[in-house]
């Protein structure tokens, strides 16, 4: 029987792609382990399939499960969640999903253990079962590891977490935004925080708790990251004995163009002049009022760019017509027409790895998903940062603060940002020294990107140990 390491990925698009290419880096450095991937297979409610983006895993699977036959996709079915589940926002739905599947998964894990030589389960930090709960029935002590899909500055905030929650809790009612310092990153406050997690006291803020002792306990934390990007941070969580488990820092994992139907963006990036052309796009999730939208269209006309636009429209609300309403009717009055000659716009998806490896892509305005931001380090294409949800606004900071590779967006309180403010930072980024010198900073990461997973490389370095350790337990 062949060793076999089993990877269940979270369902959210930039969690599972990113889990199935370790899988497939795990493969092509180590071809003597077997990789089996557990999918959770969801229900097809066309809300649940849009929130996840589960189309295009879809498409991605069955492209891996085609180019790639050495590994195998395990379907568990997904487990319906009970009326009386607590509303969270969209990005935030697969933590419960995943959680009422345990039982499924553990039956899946059973199974494979009976025709494999099991030898590590990694399971994505938002997956956050107990182990034990697991892998209690299986014959032999299976070690468990986590992937943290993120960087390790917003992996540290989630090891640190629980003495965090605490003090926040007591000084709750201060006016005085407290000022928090964790080891090996700038001081930060509750601002920075995922919007969920700003009240201590709140369901979402309890789940953290939860998944940070569970990663805790595990066997190892496997990061999307290396250390030529956040290498302060990395170190100090390497350093600090009370955070126990071995971090393996295998980054960047990220998944190349795979032939996605592109709707004309790349014969029409062939037409524009290198490094000339602005991409906007907002991950798998991010979503835009018909406000924010007509703001973004005004912005970019008044930066003079040329703009590559993926439009997305927020589901539901006083916005349930807008997924309706054609780009026209969305838009500005006349935008497309005095735009035709400098900018594209799309609807819902583009291929953005393909977009961003185009040479006609000279910047970036980002929701600063993870993937994304690894993405354009692997281009060397420098970015104006405007995050929406999740781990992003802490992504932000190290990017404008740390790396150094991008320029932020300033919103007001409600998220909003202005039309000055967006073509403005976007006219920065392509046209000023400031702009020049983050180009040059961000191609120089690209070399390192590339040091890091070429043999001798840390990220490598790191993957070895990790499939030696595999391979001896
Ligand atoms: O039109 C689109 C939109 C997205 N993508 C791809 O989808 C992925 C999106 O991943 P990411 O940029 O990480 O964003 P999210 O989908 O929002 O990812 C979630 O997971 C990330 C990794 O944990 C976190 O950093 C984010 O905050 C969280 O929202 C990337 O590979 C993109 O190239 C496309 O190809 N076309």
């Amino acid at each position: 029987m062949k060793d076999t390491i089993v990877l269940y990925p979270n369902l959210g698009r930039g969690h599972l792609v990113s889990m199935v290419e370790l899988g497939k880096l795990i493969l092509t450095h180590h071809p003597s382990l077997s990789i089996t991937i557990l999918i959770l297979t969801p229900p097809t409610t066309p809300s649940t399939t849009t929130t996840l983006a589960c189309n295009s895993n879809a498409q991605y699977i069955a492209t891996v499960t085609a180019t790639t036959p050495s590994i195998t996709f395990h379907r568990v079915p997904l487990a319906a969640l009970p009326f009386n589940t607590p509303f969270l926002p969209p990005h935030l739905l697969s933590l419960e999903l995943t959680r009422h599947s345990t039982q499924n998964i553990a039956v899946a894990l059973q199974t494979l253990a009976k025709a494999s030589n099991l030898k590590a389960i990694v399971m994505d930090f938002m997956n956050f079962n107990d182990p034990k709960a697991l892998t209690e029935n299986l014959n032999n002590n299976v070690p468990t590891y986590f992937y943290y899909t993120s960087g390790a500055s917003p992996l540290a905030l989630l090891l640190y977490y629980p003495p965090i929650n605490q003090v926040l809790i007591e000084k709750k009612d201060k006016d005085q935004p407290l000022q928090i310092q964790i080891p090996g990153l700038p001081t930060i406050t509750a601002d920075d925080f995922p919007n969920e997690c700003k009240d201590p006291l709140s369901y979402v803020c309890q789940v953290f708790l939860q998944i940070a002792e569970t990663m805790m306990g595990g066997a190892g934390i496997i990061v999307n990251t290396f250390e030529a990007i956040e290498e302060e941070a990395i170190r100090a969580l390497s350093e600090d004995a009370t955070v126990p488990p071995p971090l393996f820092c295998v980054g960047p994992v990220i998944s190349a163009p795979y032939g996605e139907e592109d709707k004309g963006c790349l014969s029409w990036l062939n037409l524009q002049p290198s490094q000339s052309v602005v991409l906007l796009c907002f991950g798998s999730m991010g979503r835009f009022s018909r406000a924010q939208l007509k703001e973004i269209a005004i912005g970019l006309e008044k930066s003079e760019q040329r703009f590559l636009w993926v439009v997305r429209t927020e589901l539901g609300g006083a916005d349930d017509s807008a997924e309706e309403l054609s780009l026209d009717e969305l838009l500005p009055e006349g935008f497309l027409e005095r735009t035709k000659e400098k900018g594209m716009v799309v609807r819902d998806w583009a291929p953005q790895a393909a977009i961003l490896s185009h040479d006609s892509v000279g910047g970036f305005v980002t929701h600063c998903g993870w993937n994304s931001v690894l993405e354009a380090v692997c281009e060397g294409v420098p970015m104006v940062a405007w995050p929406l949800y999740a781990e992003q606004k802490m992504n932000r900071m190290v990017m404008v603060k740390e790396m150094k590779v991008a320029l932020a967006v300033k919103e007001n309180k409600d998220g909003f940002v202005s039309s000055t403010e967006l073509g403005d930072r976007v006219r920065e980024l392509m046209e000023s020294d400031k702009g020049k010198e983050i180009r040059q900073r961000i191609f120089k990461m690209k070399m390192s990107a590339a040091e890091a997973m070429a043999e001798g490389g840390t990220s490598r370095a790191s993957l070895d140990k990790l499939a030696k350790l595999w391979k001896q337990s």
